[in-house]
Order: C-alpha cells, then structure tokens, then sequence
C-alpha cells in the first residue's frame, strides 16, 4: 500500500490533516542520499502507520524500513563521509547555521506535525522545535572550535593530537522529543565532519522527517544525513550496531534497551553514547522557599506529561513542611487542563500510547494498595482514550513501585523524610543516575548535597536545566557520554596523536 501525495491515507479510525504552511514538509518516505525513496525491496516495500495519540486517527502511512534498507543507508553515509569531512570547519557550519534558519522559519508547521504525532500541546511542541534547533546553532558554532593540542616532548620532537571524525554514526532516538533528542547527535555529528543514519520512534517519525527536508533545502550533502524509519526496529538495530562501517552508536531511549546495543556494538569495538532511563529525586528541605519549590515541582513533573527522562519521579519533602508542600502542590495541580495538544490553553496532552497509560495506572494503583492516599485524580481521564488525569498522592513509602520504576507520566508521589543524611541515601539507592532536584535556602548544604546526589545532572533550586550549552548526561544505568555543551562534539572525534620529528632546536 502507498501513502496518498501529502501523507495521509484512509484509515480505520478515521483520517487527520495537518494544517500547514508549508505542506512539502509532511514527508513519509525514508531520507537516503539526498531522496525521500521507499523502503528497500528486500524489506517489503511496506508502510506502517502513524497515529494521533489525542484523537486515534491516522496521521500517515510511513515508509517501514528495515535491514536493508539500513544497509543502504550506511553505504550511502559512508561514500558522503570522504568529502563531508574534507570540507572546512567554516563550510560545514555555514550549511548548519542554514538548517538551524529554516527550522526557525518553520518553527509552527514543525510544532504542528509534533503535536499531531506525539500528542504535546502545541506551544510546548515549537518550544521543542526552538530547543531542538539551538542544537543545530550551537554546534554550527563548536565546529570551528574543534581544537587540537601540541604538547611538548623530546628536545627535537613535538607531541601533536589532532581531532578526527569517528565516520558513520548510527542515532538512535525515542518519541518523547522527536527533534531534540534527534538534533542533540545529528548537529555535533555533522559539525565534527561525521555523516549519520537515524532511526527515528516508530511513533514520531514524522518530525525526523520534516528536519530532513530542510536539511535538503540547507543545502546539507546527499547522504551526509540518512533517515530509516521502521516498524521493528530490531533489525534496524542489529544492523547500525553490527555493520563494521558504523564507527559510533549514540542511542537516546530506555535503558533496557540501550543495554541491549551496547552488548551488540562489542561485536565491532563502536564508540558509544547512552542516554537513559532516569528516576530523579526532587528533594524539598525545610528551609527551601516553598513557593519555589513548588512551582518548579509543577514546571519539572509536567513537562510533557511528565513523559521526559528528567521528570521528577520520587518527590522527598521534609516532614515539617509536607502537609503545607502537599495543600499548595494540589491548588496548582487543580488549573492545569488536559485535553488535544491542538487546542488552546491545554497544559497536558495525551500519553504516548495504551502501554503508557497502563503503566501510569499500575503504579498509582500499587501506591494505593500500599497506603498511599490520593489527593487529586488517580484514573484516566474522562476524556477517555490515552488521556490521564494528572495526580497528587501522599504517605509514599520505598515499598512502592514508584520508588524505583520510572514512571513516565503525569503522577506526583510526595515521600516524606526528616534529616538530610535520610534523604541523600534513599535518592541514591538506585541505579539510575540521570537527573536530581534539589530545594535548600542554605548554601553550605547545598553545595554539599549537590556534590553527594549520584547523578549526571543537579537542579539547584531550578527546574529547568537542559540547554544546548551544557552538558546532559547520566552516571550508573542511566548513561554514557554526554549531549550539548563543548563536551558534545567530543563524543563524535577520535583524537589522533602524531610525534613530529627532525625539528633542530634554535641555537
Ligand atoms: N537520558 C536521556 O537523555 C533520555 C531522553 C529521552 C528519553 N529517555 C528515555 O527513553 C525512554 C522512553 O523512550 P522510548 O520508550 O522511546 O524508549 P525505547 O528504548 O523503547 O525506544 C527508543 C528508541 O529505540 C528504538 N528501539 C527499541 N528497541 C530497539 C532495538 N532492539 N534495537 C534498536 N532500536 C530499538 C525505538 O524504536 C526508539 O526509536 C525512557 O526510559 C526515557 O527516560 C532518555
Ligand atoms: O527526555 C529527556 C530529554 C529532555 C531534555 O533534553 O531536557
């Protein structure tokens, strides 16, 4: 079956039109060697769907690649690596500095297919778009910052290292930031001279898809940048993570899954970059200015229904302040309105998929059984479909599921604790370590703190962390490498070293 000339066909559940500016954008082929082309012979020729998680209906029947089709790509990034990294440093972010442009100027048509794909509420979705293409301007700008050093040696010798591109890179990315997570690797990929194949969320393919098409419009290099969506992405996995020519695998997603291409990338020694699963503490000290507290509870749980991999998951508030933290946490939870991300004033959009919703009630159920008490919603929503109510429980204990499963939705469980040694052990009695939060008026402490927290990332008294500038990562399960800042681009070199002889000293 193919899809109609915009993308969308009949299905089952009804049909969903994307209104956009520009309707070029809505692509539904896979992106190889400059081309949006069909899926490989081999791999059936076939399409899979895409739905809208707010209404159910069909967005667009999708190119559904698969090994083959992979290994195309990879022999297609691998004959544009030779002269993508023989271009300058300046060259190569010129065209980046384009791609970041276009992805500006068409920040809404962008936002649109992400809502209507992924299910976010529409500003959230150009917010995302803006976050994803501040990748592609930051790392435009490190790629003429790609330094090497001298150092010094023998008396007539010099020690030089110099920064290479690893090759191919095969990315990997998951639905819950279909562009940010897919500009975080591709930028840093392309600013160091690499050429990359992605695969995309069998859910959001359509936003890698869109970032393609600009890519063209950039001027960005036939095959420098490949795109392979698929319905099963295990032979697409076991064909980027296995194929010799892939130097590097960069995965975003969860870490059952990242364990599994780390054991598969062995087989071919691959650089490798693993951004996990998270289970972040949000810790609340009695001396914390409660209001700010508060407020960045609320901006950090819900960011994307609480689908994010820095959410906060396990809320620890000093015993002394619980029931008052708890009473403001429920008036602010009361205004946030649920409903279609395309419509206006809607906080929270819809979860990603039946999966999710049974999950985000599993664990409020277990919760419940255990003790805990629900203070505002508790059920799915009576929107019906993948919608959910956002929640508040108090009286969690470690018992529950909540206190080591991530749960990746819009669910608020308040732990209480009494003194800071308490609470440092239980938020780091896990083995993730991605993200944690922290809310102390007292400085000594907070540094203190900060320093003892197992995780790649603190927010000290600040919700909102993630930026192009600084280094995203996890320790323990929840990751290796880091994404953004200056330390980004170095996931994607080799450093050569070269011992210059024959220099004569100056007499
Ligand atoms: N640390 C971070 O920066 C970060 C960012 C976003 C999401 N996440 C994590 O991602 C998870 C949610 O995303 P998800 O549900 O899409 O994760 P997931 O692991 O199920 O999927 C991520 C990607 O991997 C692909 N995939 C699944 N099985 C594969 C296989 N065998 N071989 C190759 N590819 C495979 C999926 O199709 C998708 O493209 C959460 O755990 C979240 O915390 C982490
Ligand atoms: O889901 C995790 C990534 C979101 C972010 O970059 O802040």
């Amino acid at each position: 079956m193919s899809a109609s000339s915009n993308g969308v066909a009949n299905g089952a559940g009804g049909t969903c039109k994307i209104d956009l500016k520009d309707p070029q954008l809505l692509k539904t082929n896979c992106f190889i060697g400059g081309k949006f082309v069909p899926a490989a012979k081999e791999d059936g020729e076939g399409w899979f769907d895409v739905f809208n998680p707010a209404t159910g209906e069909l967005v667009a029947k999708v190119a559904d690649g698969g090994k083959v089709t992979t290994q195309q790509a990879i022999e297609t990034a691998k004959s544009a690596f030779d002269s993508w990294k023989k271009l300058t440093a300046v060259e190569r972010s010129t065209i980046l500095k384009k791609w970041f442009d276009l992805i500006i100027q068409n920040a809404d048509d962008l936002g649109k297919i992400m809502t209507t794909e992924q299910g976010k509420p529409l500003p959230e979705a150009v917010g995302e778009i803006k976050y994803g293409a501040s990748f592609v301007e930051f790392f435009a700008e490190e790629a003429k910052r790609l330094y090497g050093d001298i150092i010094p040696a023998g008396a007539q010798t010099r020690a030089l290292v110099i920064p290479q591109p690893v090759g191919v890179c095969g990315l990997v990315t998951p639905w819950n930031f279909p562009c940010a997570m897919l500009t975080r690797k591709a930028a840093p990929a392309l600013a160091a001279g690499c050429t990359v194949v992605c695969k995309p969320s069998e859910m959001t393919p359509l936003s890698a898809l869109a970032l393609c098409e600009l890519a063209v419009r950039a001027g960005v290099p036939a095959g420098v940048l490949n795109v392979v969506p698929g319905f099963h992405a295990q032979p697409i996995g076991e064909e980027l993570t296995t194929n010799p020519i892939v130097r590097k695998i960069s995965f975003t997603g969860s870490t059952a899954v990242g364990k599994k291409l780390m054991m598969q990338s062995s087989s071919t020694v691959k650089k490798v970059s693993l951004e996990l699963g998270g289970l972040a503490p949000f810790i609340v000290m009695e001396d914390a200015n409660m209001d700010a507290a508060v407020s960045g509870l609320i901006a950090c749980k819900f960011r994307n229904n609480g689908q994010t991999c820095i959410c906060a998951n396990r809320v620890y508030v000093h015993s002394s302040i619980y029931d008052k933290f708890a009473e403001k946490v429920v008036e602010k939870v009361k205004s946030l309105r649920v409903g279609n991300g395309m419509e206006a004033g809607v906080n929270l959009g819809p979860l990603i998929n039946e999966k999710a919703v049974e999950k985000v009630d599993r664990h409020i159920k277990d919760a419940v059984s255990k003790g805990a008490k629900v203070l505002i919603g508790g059920s799915p929503h009576s929107l019906g479909g993948l919608f959910y109510q956002p929640t508040v429980m108090t009286n969690m204990t470690d018992s529950m599921v909540m206190s080591c499963e991530e749960t990746f939705g819009p669910v608020i469980g308040l732990f209480k604790f009494d003194s800071e040694d308490e609470v440092l052990k239980r938020a780091n009695n896990t083995n993730y370590g991605l993200a944690s939060y922290l809310y102390t008026s007292d400085l000594a402490r907070a540094w203190r703190m900060a320093e003892a927290l197992e995780s790649g990332m603190v927010g000290l008294n600040e919700p909102m962390i993630s930026t192009a500038t600084v280094p995203f990562g996890g320790v323990k399960e929840s990751g290796i490498g880091r994404e953004g800042s200056k330390y980004g681009i170095a996931e994607y070199v080799n450093l050569k070293y070269v011992l210059m002889g024959g220099i004569v000293p100056s007499s």
